[in-house]
């Protein structure tokens, strides 16, 4: 087939960094300022390019319109109380934004109380984090726009939806609790641009230092906030707010990084002389009592009486586990619930008085338990089939909770959960249906595969049923690998598409780096350990093709952000095992992502180019640095890299688009332009969004259209069929 002209682009052989005696080129790191028109130009280019081959992939409008029909079905989220109101969010099925509602019962009529999408023309402004007040006075509500982690709260008072004047800006990484006398609440921000420091919200690239706590008194100026807390000598720490169930703690926690470790200072807000208006106009910081001063475990303050703690940690215990302790007696603590031997402790909430709901994951299912608070005793095990639970938001004072359910063949169920009387009943409260989607067509199957040190690995493989396992289907094989973030069963409306009309098999790989089995696990696949990432899922696409469900060239792999790494150093390592790669937001330059907005948080699952020994781990996989021409290589027979398309947007102020600008130039340069004739005939380009960003809040449409777009490419390089 024809081979792609790629758009040629300056290569600046003068960029050479010295990173600790070794010289690394860095010909492509003009790509890394978003604003210079050079920049502008390439990325018009190479959108150009990519419109003229997504116009050949023929199923991109037959794929858009069933993604379209399939998505379009009304969905909910969990309800829960506030003062003595439910809320709960819902979205009809094509609405770019889920809309806020709020009722005085379950049964009674529902009413809009927050609908983003009047807040946009295009739905592009997104709710990020909302929180009402204990009396359900105010409505507090933090907006982001074209997907950036930049974030404004607003205020609205319940009882007639008037949006107040407040407004507080350079809010990230935030979350908002009020004190219970209904004056305000906690937030976190970073500190104003300097004069002349360019922010324009989500296309800056500007590191994220100096994160602060401050509380904010309604009805006054963001100037005239506490300043609660910050850290000059430690410019990468952040800090979370919580205010206890009881109104009299606040508890602050503190991260450097994104590893589940975390500080633990706290502030008996009853015992401030003059409360938090003493504070006023002054820069005192509050009072903390530190309880944890190290990052050597996490803690998660669950519930309290009084001076006595519960909290959620994986101290010593690495599969998490519930202990107790008094705030006047520090160095004593007790397990509440111990660590389970093999399953991991995932969610613990306190709810009906004295009683928590818990969940644990068991070989990547969730189960559901009631257990006595002040003992952590077991009372009663929930019944949930196989799959996720998630959406747990529960009171103290309520005797009922609701919890989503949802697998891979299941929508979403909201079930409630009534603790009144002994033995829980747990009813069907909401049940999401998708017209046409007949889940008997389908089976779920879960293997333990060996990946190349003997490390069993979960997999989940989802395909129509009975098909004959010769070797001839499409596949889809997803997996993230990092952050000991776990990936459990998910509804997928377009997987459900793919499967029905490209008969596609798709796969998920629960691979070292996740929390699937705890910290064990997840460290298992970071830091000097992160190539068991890539051998975990080259082995897991090497038992899809033996166990006979496809055959490389028709095995597509997808990953995103630290996911989009594992893309990346795959194709690099083993360019014959796949037909096609679909990266997308990836963390490409392992050397630099330190330097731009939050990146440096993630030099705890990475490491850091800084360090000579982290240097050389970071050298040997990063995607940009390892780019090589198979057919120079000793491949035992002629190999092409696969089909390749990173995606990114202009405002993913996550994971900043140069990494994806740079490792594409660098691929269509280094398997292509640089050679006459070169044997690279699969296309290597790059769906570039605009007005959107990292994923979060993300419009329905934008996500159909990149859906349709990104599998039509799929369909086409792994020549897959239309099946109607
Ligand atoms: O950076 C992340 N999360 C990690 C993240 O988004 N990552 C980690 C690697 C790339 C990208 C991804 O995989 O989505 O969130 C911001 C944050 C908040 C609080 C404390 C530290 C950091």
């Amino acid at each position: 087939e024809e081979r792609l002209q790629y758009p040629a682009a300056r290569r600046d052989e003068s960029v050479v960094d010295d990173y600790h005696g070794v010289k690394v080129a860095d010909p492509y790191r003009w790509l890394e300022d978003p604003d210079a028109e050079e920049v502008k130009e390439f990325v018009e280019k190479q959108v150009k390019l990519t419109d003229s081959v997504l116009k050949t992939c023929e199923t991109k409008e037959k794929l858009h319109e069933k993604i379209t029909k399939l998505i379009d079905h009304p969905r909910y989220d969990t309800p829960f109380k506030r003062g003595n109101s439910y809320f709960y969010f819902h979205n009809t099925g094509l609405q770019a934004q889920s809309v806020l509602f709020i009722q005085d019962d379950l049964d009674s009529e529902a009413e809009v109380l927050l609908d983003p999408n009047t807040l946009s023309d295009d739905g592009t402004v997104s709710l990020s984090s909302i929180a009402i007040s204990e009396d359900a006075t105010y409505l507090s509500y933090g907006l982001s726009s074209s997907g950036s982690d930049w974030v404004t709260i607003r205020v609205m008072k319940i009882q007639d939806k008037k949006v107040e004047p407040d407004t507080l800006s350079w809010v990230k990484f935030s979350g908002i609790t009020w004190t219970h006398d209904g004056k305000g609440f906690f937030y976190s921000r970073y500190p104003a641009p300097q004069e002349g420091e360019k922010i324009d919200a989500g296309t800056e690239t500007n590191s994220n230092l100096y994160h602060e706590l401050y509380y904010h008194f309604l009805g006054t100026d963001q100037n005239e906030d506490v300043l609660c807390w910050r850290d000059q000598e430690n410019p990468k720490h952040m800090f979370g707010s919580k205010v206890t169930d009881d109104g009299k703690y606040l508890i602050m926690t503190t991260e450097e990084g994104c590893d589940p470790v975390n500080k633990v200072y706290h502030c008996d807000l009853s015992s401030l002389p003059k409360g938090l208006e003493g504070f006023r106009g002054s820069k005192t910081l509050l009072p903390f009592v530190k309880l944890i001063d190290t990052f050597d475990a996490q803690y998660i303050a669950i519930a309290n009486d009084e001076t006595l703690f519960t909290f959620f940690t994986n101290k010593d215990a690495p599969k998490y586990k519930l202990v107790r302790v008094d705030l006047k007696e520090p160095s004593k603590w007790t397990d509440i619930v111990a660590e389970h031997e093999k399953d991991v402790l995932s969610t613990a909430c306190v709810v009906n008085g004295n009683q928590l709901v818990v969940s644990y994951m068991s070989d990547v299912k969730h189960i559901l338990q009631i257990r006595d608070l002040e003992s952590g005793s077991l009372l009663h095990r929930l019944p949930v089939d196989i799959g996720s639970v998630g959406g747990v938001f529960a009171r103290r004072k309520d005797t009922t909770f609701f919890f989503r359910f949802t697998s891979f063949l299941t929508p979403g169920v909201i079930h409630k959960c009534d603790l009144s009387s002994e033995a829980p009943e747990v009813t069907v409260f909401r049940e999401i249906s998708v017209h046409g989607f007949d889940r008997r067509a389908f089976q779920v199957t879960q293997v333990f595969y060996p990946s190349k040190d003997g490390t069993k690995i979960p997999m989940f493989i989802v395909a129509k049923k009975d098909i004959e396992l010769d070797g001839s289907h499409p596949c889809l094989l997803y997996a993230y690998g990092g952050f000991s973030s776990s990936m459990t069963p998910f509804f997928s409306a377009t997987r459900i598409v793919l499967s029905r009309h490209l008969g596609a098999v798709f796969c998920f790989a629960n691979i070292r780096g996740g929390g699937e089995y705890g910290e064990e696990w997840h460290k298992a696949g970071a830091l000097a350990n992160k190539q068991n990432c890539f051998d975990d899922f080259i082995y897991g696409a090497e038992y899809l093709v033996s166990a006979g469900y496809t055959q490389p060239r028709k095995l597509c792999i997808e990953g995103s952000s630290n996911g989009g790494i594992l893309i990346g150093a795959c194709i690099n390592q083993r360019p014959d095992l796949f037909g096609c790669a679909l990266a997308h937001v990836g963390v490409m330059d392992m050397l630099r992502f330190h330097k731009f907005t939050i990146g440096h948080a993630w030099t705890s699952e990475f490491g850091c180019s800084d360090k000579e020994e982290e240097f050389h781990w970071l050298i040997k996989y990063s995607p940009l640095h390892n780019v090589k021409r198979p057919w120079e290589q000793k491949m035992d027979r002629f190999v092409q890299y696969p089909s390749t398309m990173l995606l990114t947007a202009d405002h993913d102020d996550r994971v900043v688009p140069l990494h994806t600008f740079k490792l594409l130039a660098t691929m269509q340069y280094e398997l292509s332009l640089r050679l006459e004739n070169s044997p690279q005939t699969n296309p290597i380009i790059a769906r570039i969004e605009v007005k959107a960003g990292h994923g979060a809040g993300r419009p329905t449409q934008k996500m159909i259209d990149e859906a349709a777009d990104r599998y039509a490419f799929m369909a086409k390089m792994v020549d897959s069929s239309w099946i109607d």
